[in-house]
């Protein structure tokens, strides 16, 4: 039986580092991971790439992917829809290679009832101060749209319960390290689940 890929939810507030850690964890090379780019109807912010960081759609093309069922998940967050395609998580998962959903709270917990053998991992900030300055600092939101995300991530991390688990991103070094230990150990039952179903070799 070929394993399958993982699916691995990175989830948590805006600005708490899901990018940077998901990046960082990238880079390091251990495993072939592929990372899900989904669809939206914010506004392109400088420097990024249409088909890298985001499929960047109109409202009206975003909600054709609704109507014609081409979204795992999707919310409206702050104005604007956030939506993972379906087809490329599939793929990707049964050419068993592990993807990287980096979504908001109310998207993952639909992924988590289609699909709930993922893995839910809850990036936490610091301290809430600390959120607002990573989110100031990273200089790409208006003072109104900050607010809007603060108050958002208040609702959100109530939701954290509802993960298999929540890492503290204090440093991204201590983050990247415990999210990837946590990859490492649900890879490990996945084996131990395939050779439990194997025919006894010795009989
Ligand atoms: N451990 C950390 N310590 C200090 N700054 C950090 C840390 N992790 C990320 N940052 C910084 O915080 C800002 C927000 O990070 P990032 O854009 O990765 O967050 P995000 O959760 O992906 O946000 P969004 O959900 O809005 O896309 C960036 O400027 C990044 O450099
Ligand atoms: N439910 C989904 N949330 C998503 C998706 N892609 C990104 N996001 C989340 O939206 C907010 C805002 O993102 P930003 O790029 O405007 O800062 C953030 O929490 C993202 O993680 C998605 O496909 N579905």
């Amino acid at each position: 039986m070929t394993e399958k890929g993982l699916l691995i939810v990175l989830s948590g507030p805006s600005g708490v580092g899901k990018g940077t850690v998901r990046q960082a964890i990238f880079s390091k090379g251990e495993r072939d991971f592929i990372y899900s780019i989904s669809a939206t109807t914010r506004q392109r912010r400088e420097g990024e790439v249409d088909g890298v960081d985001y499929f960047f759609k109109t409202r009206e093309e975003f909600e054709d992917m609704i109507k014609n069922d081409q979204l795992l998940e999707y919310t409206e967050y702050v104005g604007n829809y956030y939506g993972t395609p379906v087809d490329y998580v599939q793929k990707t998962i049964d050419a068993g290679k592990d993807i990287f959903l980096e979504i908001e709270v109310q998207g993952a917990m639909q992924v988590k009832e289609r699909m709930p053998e993922g893995t839910y991992i809850f990036l936490t900030p610091p301290n809430m101060d600390e959120l607002e300055a990573r989110i100031v600092n990273r200089g790409t939101d208006e003072s109104p749209v900050i607010r809007q995300r603060m108050e958002k991530a208040i609702e959100e991390i109530e939701l954290m319960r509802y993960y298999d688990y929540a890492v503290e991103n204090d440093t991204v070094e201590n983050a990247v390290s415990k999210v990837l230990a946590i990859i490492q150990s649900e890879h490990l039952k996945v084996s131990r689940l395939l050779e439990s179903k194997l025919p006894n070799q010795g009989e």
